[in-house]
């Protein structure tokens, strides 16, 4: 589905990324954890085809590399959440979330767009809000709305679509948090595939089937949430002592720290 071999990204004269290997199949929901500054957010970038580097022409999207795709199928096939969203945008919220639909219609919304935004605006908990103006929401009201713009696009018939979420949980309470990664996981489990960068160590267990730990632009461990979250490698990697047990309801390992 998405592949990157041996993928680095430099800024000037700081080496960012340094030989990054990842492969991840349609289906698969990926967290990218590690420490601030790690590198999470940049290889995001990178794989999203939002920074280029000179090894862009390894990362391969569905057998292609970026430079092979035409703009407008990319659009309807992959799409980005980013941490850093505009606070001021002037529209009301339904406009904000049918922004999402721009690949799909020339001149005015289509039946399906609009329903698309609604089904979007539902899974993220804003189609009560819909006609307030976006500029008078909360932090974490903004978010959803733009959550709900990125899950709008992604609404079409193609199959084996591509999501790029970075800290789409910051700002939100903790029903949103879970309401939101149920969202995600559904959609990837549809033959899709979605890769998150996350803080939560105990949610990215829960809900990833592949884990990505990250530090100083390197991939310390990869794999299943089993495999990377181990006592030794957390604590080494966070400089931060961690202790892990098995959480008694889903079973998947529990971080405690301290
Ligand atoms: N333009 C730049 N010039 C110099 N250093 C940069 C530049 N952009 C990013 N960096 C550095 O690259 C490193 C990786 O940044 P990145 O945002 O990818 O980290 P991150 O793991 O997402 O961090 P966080 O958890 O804090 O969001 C950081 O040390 C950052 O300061």
């Amino acid at each position: 589905m998405i592949k990157a071999h041996q993928v680095s990204y430099s800024h000037k004269k700081y080496h960012i990324l340094k030989g990054i290997d990842v492969s991840i199949e349609y289906g698969e929901l990926l967290a990218i954890v590690g420490p601030n500054g790690a590198g999470k957010s940049t290889l995001l970038n990178v794989l999203a085809n939002e920074l280029k580097t000179k090894d862009t022409e390894r990362i391969f999207f569905k057998e292609k590399t970026f430079s092979e795709w035409n703009i407008d199928d990319l659009a309807k096939n992959k799409a980005k959440f980013s941490q850093h969203n505009p606070a001021d945008i002037p529209l009301l919220v339904k406009d904000v979330v049918i922004m999402g639909r721009y690949p799909f219609f020339e001149a005015s919304p289509r039946r399906e767009d609009l329903e698309a935004a609604e089904n979007a605006m539902r899974k993220t908990d804003v189609f009560h809000m819909k006609n307030r103006a976006y500029n008078s929401l909360s932090g974490g009201e903004k978010q959803r709305v733009h959550l709900s713009r990125v899950l709008a696009q992604l609404e079409n018939s193609i199959t084996h679509k591509l999501l790029f979420l970075d800290e789409p949980l910051n700002n939100l309470d903790v029903k949103h948090q879970h309401k939101i990664l149920k969202t995600i996981k559904d959609f990837t489990q549809k033959a899709n595939t979605t890769i998150v960068v996350i803080h939560d160590l105990n949610l990215a267990a829960q809900f990833a089937n592949k884990v990505v730990l990250m530090d100083k632009g390197k991939i310390v461990s990869q794999g299943e949430p089993s495999v990377v979250f181990t006592e030794d490698i957390i604590t080494k990697t966070y400089g931060f002592p961690c202790k892990i047990c098995d959480n008694p309801i889903t079973k998947k390992p529990m971080i405690i720290f301290g």
